[in-house]
């Protein structure tokens, strides 16, 4: 089986080492087991902090785009680094580059590729280049919500949908500005749609069960391509 995890940055701005350990000890069992891992990192607040210093700079949006993939390329490394055994040691910077690692049988890690679109973009490019049979978002909540749960603490958590309900779900938060993405961009949605890829979206605290949430035994949502 082959699974394509997505981790939210903001996993690494916690700067837990049990946390890291846990995904280490997680991405191990599965691999043990036989499944082909492939993760992508996303750059949470070092990403944010560079591209906010920029921005008031006044850069233009695909130099933020590119400090938001180097900020993430740097939580890529900090798991390949956690991962010798079973990594390959080199990010790739493209999707030609994570298809020609990938071919070495390898745990593949990444971070961004190109100016326009978030991580979780790239983890549905991923997806779809590894014929994965699915897509686990590990994010700071526990799945998909009826509305923000961050801005409702009324949110309802939803566990089963299709991508037109999660489409409309996030109409209101797509923004395509740099560093402004969340959960799962437009071009994200888009690919996993097209493919039809399974995506999972679990809380990252509860990343040593990664087995689980694959088996859909965890507390998650699953969004199914409509
Ligand atoms: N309907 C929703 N359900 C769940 N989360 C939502 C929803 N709408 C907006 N969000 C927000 O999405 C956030 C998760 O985004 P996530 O951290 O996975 O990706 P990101 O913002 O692209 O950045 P990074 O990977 O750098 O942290 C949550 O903290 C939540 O506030
Ligand atoms: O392929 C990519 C990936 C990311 N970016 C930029 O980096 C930041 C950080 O990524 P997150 O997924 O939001 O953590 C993102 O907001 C984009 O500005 C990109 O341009 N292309």
């Amino acid at each position: 089986m082959n699974v394509i995890l997505k981790v939210s940055g903001k996993f690494f701005d916690e700067e837990d080492p049990a946390k890291l350990l846990a995904l280490k000890n997680s991405v191990l069992q599965l691999v043990k087991e036989g499944y082909r891992v492939g993760i992508v990192t996303g750059g949470g607040q070092t990403a944010r902090k560079y591209i906010n210093l920029a921005r008031k700079m006044g850069s233009n949006e695909a130099f933020l785009d590119l400090l938001g993939i180097w900020a993430s390329r740097l939580n890529a490394y900090l798991v390949v680094f956690s991962l010798p055994e079973v990594a390959y040691m080199k990010v790739p910077e493209s999707l030609e580059e994570f298809i020609q690692a990938w071919s070495h049988g390898k745990v593949v890690v990444t971070g961004g590729f190109q100016p326009g679109q978030s991580t979780a973009a790239v983890s549905a490019l991923v997806a779809e280049a590894t014929n994965a049979d699915l897509l686990v978002v590990a994010t700071n909540v526990d799945g998909v919500y009826e509305k923000d749960p961050r801005l409702y603490s009324d949110a309802k958590l939803v566990s089963r949908l299709t991508t037109t309900e999660l489409k409309r779900i996030l109409e209101g938060s797509q923004s395509v500005s740099a560093g402004t993405y969340e959960l799962l961009d437009p071009l994200a949605i888009k690919i996993v749609e097209r493919s039809r890829i399974r995506v999972i979206v679990a809380n990252y605290n509860r990343i040593s069960k990664l087995k689980e949430i694959i088996k859909g035994e965890e507390v998650a949502s699953i969004v199914e391509p409509a």
